[in-house]
């Protein structure tokens, strides 16, 4: 079959990760006799630095007419003073809101290889450790009304949560659904003792969890959660919550994989066109030294092919060449232990090229 890509590798290190990504997407194509036609397109700071626009509309169309969107990261020091409307992660959000990705997965599994790479005790990784953060994308404080008044302790901004019924019963679904094909346990994370958004968020959960009987469901405090995933990760198996906590939540998840580096996220609207990202930024401070852990994107990859193209053993045979290449002690600097061999992002992406 034929797919059409969007590729927008952005800034910082993305370029990097999806230079990798798409060569062994390429090597899968090749293999299983698929032809991924990407067109690659600006977005972030390298497209302000274009065109004064982080978001260009020809980026935008080539999106809409693609059957699916990848991206490397956007933002960096260089572009921190603009207004918010023209920095490069306003085109992030932008993307996601114009594509309609309201459910993003965000899964953090640690790999058997990586056990040495986890911070957490061994006994409490002996098993593995598999959760899902389904995050709300394109809703909450990120999308709220925001801007600036004057107060009686001088200049404010605001930036205001807001949560539609609607928007909470779709992505309560998307949990429900994956918990279905998993260990059918969703764990809610909201701050209901505090906020009217969140006490909506949690009704309407409840009520969206009477159509799935199967699936135990039970509520956390955001503040109570941080804690929890470090202290007693394996109690969670699919994770459903807000647009800010699930950006927070993610990246500490991230850690119980042995890095940022490890984790891939999918981005899914209405209909079968997704977007296709590392969690992680464009990290600034290893940009353009090859140092890059291509993984997360690489995985990233595996979810395209089985969300957006149906291609389960397409993507199983990417996941499978990850482990092996891990299995095998390639190490990139953010997964290596001391005396381990680091090696580059080329390098890695050759490894798991080998593994296909
Ligand atoms: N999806 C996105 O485009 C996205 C996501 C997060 C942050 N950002 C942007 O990226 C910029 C930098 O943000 P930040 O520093 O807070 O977060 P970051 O994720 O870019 O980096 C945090 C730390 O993790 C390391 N790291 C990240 N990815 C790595 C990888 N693949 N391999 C090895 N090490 C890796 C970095 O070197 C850094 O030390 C900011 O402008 C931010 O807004 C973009
Ligand atoms: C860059 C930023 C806007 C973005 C977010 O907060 O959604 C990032 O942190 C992420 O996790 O994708
Ligand atoms: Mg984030």
């Amino acid at each position: 079959m034929d797919y059409k890509i969007a590729v927008i590798k952005g800034d910082g290190i993305g370029p990097e990760v999806v230079d990798s990504a798409l060569e062994i997407l390429d090597a899968v194509g090749a293999k299983y006799g698929h032809r991924f036609h990407y067109t690659e397109v600006l977005a972030g700071g390298c497209a302000y630095d274009d065109c004064e626009n982080p978001l260009p509309k020809e980026t935008l169309d080539v999106c809409k007419a693609s059957d699916a969107v990848v991206l490397g990261a956007v933002g960096g020091p260089k572009w921190d003073d603009l207004p918010g409307e023209k920095r490069p992660e306003a085109a992030l959000l932008g993307l996601r809101k114009e594509l309609g990705l309201f459910a993003n997965l965000r899964p953090a599994i640690l790999f058997g290889a990586l056990k040495d790479a986890c911070p957490l005790k061994p006994e409490i990784i002996k098993d593995g450790l598999d959760i899902c953060v389904v995050r709300e994308l394109t809703g909450g404080i990120y999308f709220g009304d925001r801007g600036f008044k004057d107060t009686d302790m001088g200049p404010a901004a605001y930036d205001i949560e807001i949560y539609a019924e609607k928007e909470v019963e779709r992505i309560a679904k998307v949990a429900f659904d994956m918990a279905m094909k998993r260990e059918k346990k969703v764990m809610s994370v909201d701050k209901a003792n505090i906020l009217e958004s969140s006490r909506l968020w949690r009704k309407t959960v409840e009520k969206v969890a009477k159509d799935y009987h199967e699936v135990s469901l039970d509520h956390m405090y955001v503040d109570n959660a941080s804690m929890q995933l470090i202290r007693d990760p394996k109690q969670f198996d699919v994770i459903v919550t807000t647009n800010m906590f699930g950006d927070i939540l993610s990246d500490e998840a991230s850690m119980i994989t042995g890095s940022i580096g490890m984790l891939p996220s999918a981005s899914l609207g209405g209909d079968n066109k997704g977007m296709y990202e590392p969690v992680h930024g464009s990290a600034p401070d290893i940009a353009g030294q090859g140092k890059a852990n291509p993984l997360a994107t690489i995985l990233s990859m595996a979810m395209m092919l089985k969300y957006s193209f149906g291609l389960g053993e397409e993507s199983d045979c990417i996941e499978e060449a990850v482990t092996k290449a891990l299995d095998a002690g390639y190490r990139t600097g953010d997964i290596a232990n001391e005396g381990e061999k680091v090696i580059s992002t080329a390098e890695m992406t050759a490894a798991v090229k080998s593994y296909l």
